[in-house]
């Protein structure tokens, strides 16, 4: 494999992107040429807002051929191009042989929760102090416990007294809270998402977990639940509040997380005609939010 090396302004990234797939370029991506530097812009918004700006200044772009000639051709017609002024030919380098499904793998590692409790990849052995063990690898949907919301619903599922109880996953993801539920004993789990890749990442964690439980678009939650998890954020779970409230039954649990330490009074507004929300974890600026029904 080669891959071709640009420099490309904002305003051509979009044109040399487009041309590198007409010329074949088997992948491309797009890295921010500033990157580590003073001059690094953030491209990332806050949770569910849009980023401030669509673009880097200068972009690296680097495009894939399978072979060093492809690669100097696509450059020489690049160059021809009037979209291309302004941009300019860093190189065409050998891309060396790579295991990349060692190396993918190599990024994922065992999560701990808890000291006993832990979520491993498949390619990994459990570590020796693991009594509870998810195994779970990265997939289409959100939930592998490296981000520090589902961590959070995770260890409040592990201190609490689960056990027996009637569990509603809202949000579910991978479904990584809800197996996590019937791994501390939860004796009956509905995991729901709006996105149907959820609903099937889910379905096969749960058979990889050897754990039953019910999962489907959200229609398929009805009733009241012991413990109500809804890992989503502070916009959505504020719009989700009186049904969210409503599957809480007495003496029941609702646990939020994807909410940000400043978005706490906001959240707690919108839940205060149901439910009186508190802050019961934190971590990496994100809070667990939780209440009790009496
Ligand atoms: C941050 S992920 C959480 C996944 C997993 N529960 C975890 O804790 O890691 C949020 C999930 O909520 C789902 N979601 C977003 N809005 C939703 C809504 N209104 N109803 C149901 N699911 C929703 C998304 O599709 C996504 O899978």
């Amino acid at each position: 494999m080669f891959e071709l090396v640009l420099l490309v302004p904002e305003a051509a990234v979009e044109p040399v992107s487009d041309a590198l797939d007409a010329l074949d370029a088997l992948s491309t991506s797009v890295e921010d040429a500033d990157a580590l530097t003073p001059a690094e812009q953030a491209l990332f918004g806050e949770p569910g807002m849009p980023p401030p700006k669509e673009g880097w200044q200068r972009s690296r772009v680097v495009a894939l051929f399978p072979a060093e000639a492809a690669a100097r051709d696509a450059a020489d017609l690049l160059t021809a191009q009037d979209f291309f002024e302004g941009c300019e030919v860093l190189g065409v380098q050998a891309v060396p042989e790579q295991d990349w499904v060692r190396l993918t793998q190599s990024q994922f590692a065992p999560v701990e929760i808890t000291p006993s409790f832990w979520i491993v990849p498949s390619w990994h052995e459990p570590p020796p102090a693991a009594q509870q063990v998810i195994r779970l690898d990265p997939g289409l949907a959100f939930g592998t416990g490296t981000h520090p919301t589902t961590r959070m619903c995770l260890r409040w599922t592990a201190s609490h007294p689960v056990a027996g109880q009637r569990v509603l996953d809202y949000g579910c993801g991978s479904g990584i809270l809800a197996i996590g539920a019937a791994k501390f004993g939860a004796s009956e789990i509905v995991a729901v998402d709006i996105d149907p890749a959820a609903v099937e990442s889910t379905r096969l964690n749960a058979a990889a977990n050897h754990v039953a439980l019910q999962t489907g678009l959200p229609e398929l939650a009805s009733g009241v639940f012991d413990l109500v998890l809804a890992n989503i954020l502070a916009t959505p779970l504020k719009v989700l509040a009186p049904l969210l409230c409503a599957h809480v039954g007495r003496g029941g649990h609702l646990v939020m997380a994807g909410i940000l330490a400043r978005q706490a009074d906001e959240l707690r507004e919108a839940y205060a005609p149901w439910l009186a929300l508190e802050v019961s974890d934190e971590e990496d600026g994100w809070i667990l939010m939780t209440a009790a029904r009496a």
